[in-house]
């Protein structure tokens, strides 16, 4: 039986903590973005990060300078431009890529391929070269296709770890808990509602069948949360009319995320995030799932456990679509 996913506890606004287990250098790449900034933010306020390096190709001096007034311990650099980027990367414990171009209205995130995929190429190969123990969790859209170009990249470069590689899912996580919550009337705190699979339209399977605590909707509702859950980021997309995608709730998922990471280094037991990586839970090479987080990264998948009839259904229709975005990625590091 899968466990809940364990929330990451709030990180208290001032703490001075710096004993050795809380000396963790974070890098975020895209760190001037819509994403990037309120995700710096965030890290800076979590006492486990004893070193923030932000690079971005625009604006990281001014980033930087404003994030290093706030009273937290740590310390904050800003590395600019592509001359810049070994140094920011260099003995990462963990690297954050919010780094390329969101959709616009009429979009789909496959659409920001073309920009996005050299984007994440050109990050993994310097990740490759100065931290080849970080573990890198990847925000870029496509994600299902920009996780296969990383660890491509790594592998040509010889520093592939299966298990220190993410795509960061878990925006879908907090949405569904988000939306369960609201239908039943509960505090979102008190649900989790597991999400597997990929991290676009069909690709995104909530499993509701398996929410803590457990709830019940008719099928006609149960079809329109999932049908929600799946689009959700074309809610935003469309509310923002043009202005780009979900910025700070991504930004909230992201430090959620990078906050697993590093008390999963830390050496804290129970540390369970779902993430999309290499796989063998089902026919498609990368699968997101709940995975026990551990000191290098992924300790153990914890699998696909029961779906209902339905979400067998959602499935069987995300798995070709998981498959050609797969091999999109890995046809790309291969040029
Ligand atoms: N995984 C998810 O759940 C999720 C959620 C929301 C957004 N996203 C994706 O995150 C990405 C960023 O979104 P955003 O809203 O922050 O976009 P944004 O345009 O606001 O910020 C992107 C930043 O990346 C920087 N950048 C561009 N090229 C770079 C390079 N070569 N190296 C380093 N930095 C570079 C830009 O200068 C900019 O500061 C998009 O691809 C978006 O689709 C993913
Ligand atoms: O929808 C997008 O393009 C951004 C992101 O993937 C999201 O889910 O919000």
């Amino acid at each position: 039986m899968f466990s809940r996913l364990v929330r990451p506890t709030m990180v208290s606004a001032r703490n001075f903590s710096t004993s050795k287990q809380n000396n963790y250098k974070v890098a975020v790449c895209g760190a001037s973005g819509g994403i990037g900034q309120p995700l710096s933010l965030l890290l800076k306020n979590n006492p486990l990060v004893s070193e923030l390096a932000l690079y971005d190709i625009v604006h990281t001096p001014g980033v930087a300078a404003d994030l290093s007034h706030i009273e937290t311990a740590s310390k904050v650099k800003g590395y600019n431009g592509p001359e810049n980027l070994l140094d920011a990367l260099r003995n990462a414990d963990v690297i954050i890529i919010p780094a390329g171009v969101p959709r616009k209205p009429g979009m789909t995130r496959d659409d920001l391929f073309n920009t996005n995929a050299g984007i994440v190429r050109d990050l993994a190969k310097a990740a490759a070269e100065v931290a080849p123990n970080a573990l890198i969790g990847i925000i870029t859209n496509p994600v299902n296709s920009t996780v296969p170009i990383a660890c491509e990249v790594l592998k040509q470069a010889g520093k592939f770890d299966p298990n220190r590689v993410f795509g960061v899912t878990s925006l879908d996580i907090v949405r569904a808990n988000t939306f369960i919550a609201e239908a039943k009337g509960l505090n979102p705190k008190d649900v989790n509602i597991p999400v597997i699979g990929g991290h676009s339209g069909v690709t995104i399977i909530p499993l509701i069948s398996r929410a803590t605590p457990s709830v019940s909707f008719s099928e006609e509702k149960l079809k329109a949360l999932t049908g929600r859950i799946q689009e959700a980021g074309t809610e935003v997309v469309k509310a923002k009319a043009g202005a780009g995608s979900a910025t700070l709730s991504m930004a909230y998922a992201g430090a959620r995320f990078a906050n697993s990471l590093l008390r999963g280094l830390k050496g804290e037991s129970n540390v369970i995030e779902p993430a999309y990586v290499v796989s063998n839970v089902t026919e498609a090479e990368y699968f997101s799932t709940p995975l026990l987080l551990g000191k290098k990264g992924l300790e153990k998948n914890l699998g696909l456990g029961n779906l209902s009839d339905y979400e067998q259904q959602l499935l069987k229709a995300a798995i070709p679509e998981l498959k050609k975005n797969i091999n999109a990625g890995v046809e790309f590091a291969k040029k």
